[in-house]
């Protein structure tokens, strides 16, 4: 089992803080982030990835009794998000493809192929990404976000732009990521989505609701 244990995190852009001394615990399958428009829940995904520094605070990744440096959480993470972008020129498994190279995943095609079929853009494979429509587009981050087998999965606001097939398969996706031991920390303003998760953390009342 995977805890997630922030402290005291703070975060600001300039003069504007945006969280202060947030903490929080979780362990188990799944946390939803909740809040309205602007307070914080993309801010905090970013700082869990790694991909914005906090301003202060700490946040610690455990497995077992392991704390997991930062090199394992970043192997071990895979994080699907409307501004995580992929490359407008590479078809869908180019990307993929691409990203197999970057994050040193050995013999990853079998898994590429599985993931672009379960994703429902097997017609779309060989499209550059640019042209997809903005709901493929959300498919394949999904599948960039999943198809290194992750243990720890963030996702920000992941039925966006999707149709019903496509919400169904984010269904799919937080059922089968938590009945296989690992985290899922998923944001989101959709009371549905937010219904996938074990546990839910206001980011604007810094709570559990
Ligand atoms: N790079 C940045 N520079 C300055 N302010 C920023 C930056 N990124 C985010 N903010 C501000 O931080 C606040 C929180 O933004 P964030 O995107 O985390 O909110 P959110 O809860 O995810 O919103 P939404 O539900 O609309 O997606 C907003 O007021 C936003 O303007």
């Amino acid at each position: 089992m995977i805890t997630l244990q922030v402290k005291r995190l703070k975060k600001s852009f300039g003069p504007k803080n945006i969280f202060r001394d947030l903490t929080l615990e979780h362990s188990g399958s799944a946390l939803g982030i909740a809040g309205s428009n602007g307070s914080g829940k993309s801010t905090l995904l970013k700082c869990l990835s790694g991909l914005l520094p906090p301003t202060g605070g700490t946040i610690y990744w455990i497995k077992g009794e392991e704390q997991l440096p930062p090199g394992k959480v970043r192997k071990r993470m895979g994080y699907a998000a409307p501004y995580i972008n992929l490359y407008d020129e590479l078809s869908s498994i180019e990307n993929l493809q691409f990203l197999a190279k970057v994050r040193r995943q050995p013999a990853a095609d079998q898994q590429i192929k599985e993931w672009i079929q379960r994703v429902g853009l097997e017609s779309a494979a060989l499209q550059p990404y640019g042209k997809l429509s903005t709901g493929q587009q959300q498919r394949l981050r999904l599948a960039s976000a999943l198809f290194h087998q992750p243990d720890i999965l963030l996702l920000d606001e992941p039925g966006s732009n999707l149709d019903e097939a496509g919400q169904r398969l984010v269904t799919d996706i937080a059922a089968d990521f938590q009945a296989n031991d690992k985290l899922l920390v998923l944001a989101s303003n959709s009371r549905q989505e937010l219904a996938l998760c074990e546990k839910v953390y206001s980011v604007e009342k810094q709570t559990f609701l």
